[in-house]
């Protein structure tokens, strides 16, 4: 038994179980799953399919959750393993985008539940096959699905202010009308929740959120987690969206909000966060760092490979950056090393607060022609046809 779980035999008090967080590039996914954890786990940044693997992050309730038609009180506990899945891609022009999908599709196969993140930018159906990693024919059989509409802080950007989503007359700002669900009154969310309802129509939640300001975000945990009140929550938030509960249905039933995530044992100590290791998290962070700073195709041609790491108060983290060309070679070090430097500096203070510590960091540059192209460079490199 790992470390942690002692005690962790009897599986009625627990819930516990896997959720999957799949969608289109650029929507969020990584943002949501920071947010949920509370730290930067997953790269996060303002170009698509920054996210490579999937990565998993595990969230422990430790108590007052119901966990299920009994109410086990402050001895309860749920843990849920979100995974993050790098952006479906329809085009795939290297076998990188071939480990990325499949990693798509095993994070779908594993999921009790699948979150698909959308935004309100533009609906992404998620396609039956191998496009959408097997999304629909995983729902057939059985698996539960949340639809998430991110960005709603942005919508006001692209749409009529002051529209009442509900398309009711009377539903205006400022009216004596009752508030409308969550005061979102933009028609391009309510219109992408109808979107999302006709493509999933078995999704138990449509919700709409913003994954950076928090909006609904706290209302989601809870939903997941099956926390107390969660109804009255919902309630209070007035009329709902159209489309954002399963035909028939004006708000989820209780046996449904808990029964997102199944019974069983904790899967992993209280305590743990990922099952990546530190030198994962080290490499992941220099790429953020290389994403954050280079332009157009240069971060997509490299990869970072880190080659050594030291324990301690003063770690010493040496790793390799690797690109497919020698023209990249000298665009990541830049005019008298300004690039490579810029690029250090950056994921040094990253790599300082996730770690809490000193961190001493070389880089050096390094060309692997087409690795991108090639299984076993991309085996080497760390891409795992397993998982
Ligand atoms: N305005 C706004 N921006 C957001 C929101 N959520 C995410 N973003 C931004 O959208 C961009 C993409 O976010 P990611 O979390 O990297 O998206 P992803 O879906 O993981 O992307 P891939 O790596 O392509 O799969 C980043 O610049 C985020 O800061 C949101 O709710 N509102």
């Amino acid at each position: 038994m790992p470390e942690g779980m002692e005690g962790s035999s009897a599986p009625r008090p627990y819930r516990s179980g896997f959720i999957t967080i799949i969608g289109a590039p650029n929507m969020g996914k990584s943002t949501l799953l920071n947010l949920l954890l509370g730290q930067d786990l997953c790269l996060s940044t303002p170009k698509p399919q920054t996210t490579r693997h999937s990565i998993l992050g595990i969230l422990t309730d430790p108590g007052d959750v119901p966990c299920g038609p009994v109410d086990y009180g402050s001895g309860s506990m749920t843990q849920v393993a979100f995974t993050d899945t790098p952006g479906v891609v329809r085009r795939r022009s290297y076998k990188l985008h071939d480990n990325m999908m499949s990693s798509v599709g095993k994070g779908i196969e594993k999921g009790d539940l699948i979150i698909v993140a959308s935004d309100i930018f533009g609906t992404v159906p998620v396609e039956e096959g191998e496009e959408g990693g097997g999304v629909m024919e995983r729902i057939a059989r059985g698996a539960k699905v949340v639809v998430l509409i991110n960005k709603i802080d942005l919508a006001d950007k692209i749409t009529n202010k002051g529209r009442d989503i509900t398309g009711e007359e009377g539903g205006g700002v400022g009216g004596q009308e009752e508030q409308s669900f969550l005061d979102i009154r933009t028609s391009s969310v309510a219109s992408a929740v109808l979107k999302w309802r006709a493509i999933l129509p078995s999704a138990l939640l449509i919700l709409p959120i913003s994954a950076t300001t928090g909006s609904n975000v706290p209302l989601l945990r809870s939903i997941i987690f099956g926390r107390k009140g969660v109804q009255g929550m919902i309630r209070s938030l007035g009329r709902p969206i159209p489309g954002m509960f399963p035909p028939g249905s004006s708000t989820i039933s209780d046996p449904t909000i808990l029964g997102m995530v199944p019974f069983g044992p904790p899967m992993f100590p209280a305590d743990a966060v990922t099952d990546r290791s530190e030198r994962f998290v080290a490499s992941e962070i220099v790429r953020g760092a290389i994403f954050g700073t280079l332009r157009k195709e240069v971060p997509y041609a490299t990869e970072v490979r880190v080659t050594g790491f030291t324990e301690g108060e003063k770690r010493r983290i040496t790793a390799e950056v690797i690109v497919e060309r020698n023209s990249q070679k000298g665009l990541v070090i830049g005019k008298g090393g300004k690039m490579i430097k810029e690029i250090g500096i950056k994921a040094r203070g990253k790599l300082e607060e996730f770690f809490g510590c000193k961190i001493y960091l070389d880089l050096t540059v390094k060309v692997d022609k087409d690795w991108r192209k090639d299984e076993g460079r991309l085996k080497e490199y760390g891409y795992d046809w397993d998982r």
